[in-house]
């Protein structure tokens, strides 16, 4: 029974002190990245119909949904991913708009993964959408979007793998797999499981070269020669066309700079299945799973009545964090919080200076002085809580200020603080 009561549930935590004043920091300053790109906020509900995301959809697998029901016995869903919600919301609220719309949002995603994963189960998405515009600078605006954030975060050792469905999907529609097989050798393929592949094809009739195909899609991750070595194991239109745009936008990765970031990976597949056309996933050491996800989402809008191409990303913030963490990189602070500090006998005195600092905009903690602590014992209380400084007011006239980070103490007289009108 207690450890109900004190302790959360597997895959989600608290996050509380030092570590919540570094992780909205972070968001903050990711935030002012989508704002710097044009992106406008947009919120959607924490849970919808389970219609928004089921199997058509292609967001995540249902069983790794939270799902419970209304009053009226509909099925709801905890969101396990944003991009489908804001589609549902573009779809309804711009249906007419033709020209490009840009959101951004910050928000918890809840997926029930398995455990032994060691997976957090909520996590924070920062992620942004492009809807309406189908280009390859527009696929291009988003990689170089995601890498602006993470290197705004302080990261500056991380990777950004890029992959494009429509080139295993155009090798699959040559080999004739039927949908069971194709998605059997998606996951094996995004493992780089060699051996299972060889199993697997082994069991199905199709040609020497698909075969050999397949295999070779593992090995396909790298630098840019790699559209190029692809571009040899294969003459299927579909799969070209997905290279050839893969080379566009690396174009303008060029142009923007950031080309050192980026790597190629046609084997990276298995993500999920409302991607159309380029994908990609952000990584950096600290973490194995990746902090970054993203693609071209091309028919998911349509679904839900606009017929729309769109491009986005979200930034797991949480995986952030800890990667950042990891690499000692700090994530700066700053501490703004004052305590006022008070013996029971000047509370008019206190409360009038708390009043007046706060109606400047100072953010002030109010404390009585326990009758039987002593201020050491509030100075290390307010060095836990990261307070910037102590303000205690023990005399009628004088106060002392403490600052918390030099420890310097210095005396004012109370009316230089409150100002001479009073
Ligand atoms: N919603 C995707 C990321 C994404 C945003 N836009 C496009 N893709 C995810 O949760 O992985």
């Amino acid at each position: 029974m207690l450890d109900k009561l004190l302790h959360t549930p597997e895959g989600v935590r608290d996050i509380y002190n030092h570590e919540c004043l570094k992780k909205l920091t972070l968001q903050e300053r990711i935030e002012g990245v989508l704002h710097r790109f044009g992106y406008q906020d947009i919120q959607t509900p924490t849970f919808e119909y389970y219609e928004v995301f089921n199997h058509e959809r292609g967001t995540v697998d249902t069983k790794e949904m939270y799902k419970f029901f209304d009053r009226d016995s509909n099925i709801l869903v905890l969101r396990p991913d944003i991009t489908p919600s804001i589609a549902r919301s573009v779809a309804k609220y711009y249906k007419s708009v033709t020209l490009p719309l840009r959101f951004c949002y910050t928000g918890s995603t809840f997926r029930n993964n398995e455990s032994l994963q060691g997976k957090l189960k909520e996590v924070t998405q920062q992620g942004a959408e492009l809807i309406g515009d189908d280009s390859s600078q527009a696929d291009a605006e988003m990689i170089v979007f995601a890498i602006e954030c993470l290197l705004e975060a302080g990261l500056n050792e991380f990777q950004i793998d890029i992959g494009q469905v429509e080139f295993f999907k155009g090798i699959v529609e040559e080999a004739g797999l039927d949908k069971q097989t194709e998605e059997q050798l998606r996951l094996l393929i995004d493992h780089k499981n060699f051996f299972g592949i060889e199993d697997l094809l082994s069991k199905h009739d199709m040609s020497k070269e698909h075969k050999e195909m397949f295999l070779k899609i593992t090995e396909l991750f790298g630098s840019i020669e790699v559209l190029q070595q692809a571009k040899e194991i294969t003459t299927n239109e579909r799969a070209i066309k997905a290279l050839e745009r893969l080379e566009k936008v690396y174009e303008f990765l060029c142009y923007y700079g950031v080309e050192e970031f980026v790597s190629f990976d046609l084997g990276m597949i298995n993500q999920l299945n409302y991607y159309t056309g380029i994908i990609f996933r952000g990584y950096t050491y600290g973490t194995g799973v990746s902090i970054v996800d993203g693609g071209r989402y091309d028919s998911l809008l349509s679904q839900f009545g606009k017929d729309s191409p769109a491009v986005g990303f979200a930034i797991v913030v949480d995986e952030l964090m800890l990667a950042l963490n990891r690499q000692n990189i700090e994530i700066e602070t700053i501490y703004t919080n004052t305590l006022i500090l008070f013996k029971e006998a000047l509370t008019k005195t206190a409360i009038q200076l708390t009043q007046h600092l706060r109606g400047q905009g100072l953010k002030i903690e109010l404390q009585k002085l326990n009758d039987n602590g002593t201020l050491e014992d509030y100075i290390q209380y307010g060095k836990q809580k990261h307070v910037g400084g102590i303000i205690y007011i023990n005399e009628e006239e004088t106060v002392k200020i403490i600052d918390l980070e030099t420890n310097n103490t210095t005396e004012a007289h109370l009316s230089d603080l409150i100002g001479k009108e009073q």
